[in-house]
């Protein structure tokens, strides 16, 4: 590809980017998928650049605002070239060479655009923080509240791309054996700062044709989730359910940590999600995972195994902010349902899911959210109807577990990248009493029995 022809690729894929709800990196695979004539070298020039115009999102828009422009992709990348990339007006001009190929001539109004902001750069003096930390205008509010003077520091964070994590999976090698496994297809791991199965790779190496990947020694996952699936500390040999299993990321890290032993039954309300994980689940080599798609989260099947398992948790859907490294897209773009709809879900699926504990089990909530409405916000109202839970402190549980030291802050999991560079997550651990009695709305009288009740009977 010519240099204009890969801007032209740029543009044409921001143009779908910006006309379908997918995230970005779905709408990127299934473009170089219907283009494999283009190379490797290409496709990764392509896709680098068309990130980080996506990460430069906000600052190149207030550009061009502030010349009376429309954001459009073609905008943006012409801003981009001149004001991120460096390239003066006159280099710009030989990339819009109007070639088969390659984007069409500058009109005079892009011209002129040009010359506005030649010689300038990204940033500019007059521009808010929000801005130049490209944080979107719904988010700052919480944000600001959640992260007090570090806002500015972990907003800058979270415009990095995000490290390759691995996990590796204890069922089938250790620490020392995967770093050898995957030394033999040149790929470079070091251990990481404090997930004890954590591995982080250099570059981005395509793992899914390593031997070390396809024989289930290593799973891609962000150390953060690591560290969630470790405050779950199951033992082999007891009941556990992830109950928003999704991919089964974290129902992989918590089956391995049981050795195959005991039972993990992995929920979500997206029976085709469960099934895509049964394929990780087969090559990780664990035998204890039983998929069990939900209708809600009021399902009866809960009812019906209220107070059996030893542990539950609730990976609730969420704003993902802890996650804007890895989609740079998404804080611009309404990819799920917002914050309004969010946080009564995730209220309703914590207290649906704590029936499933039983005297002296965990309930283990957590996010991939940096914001407190979402999660420390949660945790006080459930406690508050819950005076049959209490808080165990995340280092207590990392102490019985044996590890020396844990991210915590407070009794809570609170990750973030700019300290520990990981994403973004929060998890709380709260233990129902050993002794404590049935209550009224636990035995269905709180307006959900008569069809759960329906529900059990037909079941038995
Ligand atoms: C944060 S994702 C889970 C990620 C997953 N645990 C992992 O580690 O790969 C949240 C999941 O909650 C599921 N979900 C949404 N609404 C739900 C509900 N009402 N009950 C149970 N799961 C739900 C979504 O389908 C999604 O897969």
């Amino acid at each position: 590809m010519t240099p204009a022809a890969r801007l032209q690729a740029v543009i044409d894929l921001l143009t779908e980017i910006d006309e379908t709800p997918r995230p970005a990196d779905a709408v990127m695979s299934a473009y170089f998928r219907a283009r494999r004539y283009i190379g490797s070298k290409d496709r990764t020039a392509v896709a680098q650049t068309a990130y980080a115009i996506l990460r430069r999102h906000a600052r190149l828009t207030w550009w061009l605002e502030r010349e009376g422009r429309t954001a459009t992709p073609r905008a943006r990348v012409l801003a981009n070239e001149i004001l991120a990339e460096g390239k003066p007006l006159a280099t710009v001009l030989e990339l819009f060479d109007g070639s088969k190929f390659g984007p069409a001539r500058l009109s005079p109004e892009e011209l002129a655009l040009g010359r506005a902001l030649d010689t300038h750069t990204l940033e500019h003096p007059s521009m808010p923080e929000a801005v130049r930390v490209e944080c979107p205008s719904w988010a700052e509010g919480p944000m600001r509240a959640a992260l007090g003077a570090q806002f500015a520091r972990e907003m800058e964070a979270l415009l990095d791309s995000a490290p390759l994590d691995l996990r590796v999976n204890p069922v089938k090698a250790n620490r020392e054996s995967a770093i050898k496994a995957l030394s033999r297809a040149r790929i470079q791991a070091q251990p990481t700062r404090w997930s004890p199965l954590g591995l982080r790779v250099q570059g981005r190496p395509p793992l899914a044709t390593v031997d070390a990947f396809k024989e289930g020694l290593v799973e891609i996952q962000d150390e953060g989730s690591q560290l969630v699936a470790f405050a779950v500390a199951p033992k082999p040999g007891q009941q556990v359910v992830d109950f928003c299993a999704g991919a089964g990321g974290k129902t992989l890290a918590i089956a391995a940590l049981m050795n195959n032993k005991g039972r993990v039954v992995a929920c979500d309300v997206l029976a085709g999600r469960l099934k895509r994980a049964a394929e990780r689940f087969r090559r990780a080599g664990l035998h204890n995972i039983e998929p069990h798609p939900l209708t809600s989260e009021r399902d009866p099947w809960v009812k019906r195994h209220k107070r059996k398992f030893d542990r539950v948790l609730v990976d609730a859907p969420c704003s993902g902010t802890g996650t804007w490294r890895r989609n740079p897209d998404s804080r611009w773009r309404a990819l799920g349902p917002g914050l309004d709809q969010l946080v009564p879900l995730q209220a309703s699926i914590l207290e649906s899911a704590s029936r499933l504990v039983k005297p002296g089990g965990r309930l283990i909530y957590a996010t991939c959210s940096m914001l407190p409405e979402e999660n420390e916000g949660q945790i006080a109202a459930f406690l508050e109807s819950h005076p049959e839970f209490t808080v165990k402190p995340v280092a207590e549980v990392w102490a019985e577990e044996g590890a020396d030291s844990v991210p915590a802050e407070g009794p809570y999991l609170r990750l973030t990248p700019a300290r520990h560079d990981t994403d973004g997550f929060f998890a709380a651990v709260l233990e129902r009493k050993a002794d404590e009695p049935v209550t009224a709305a636990e035995s269905g009288a709180a307006g959900d029995g008569a069809e759960d009740d329906a529900a059990e009977l037909a079941a038995g």
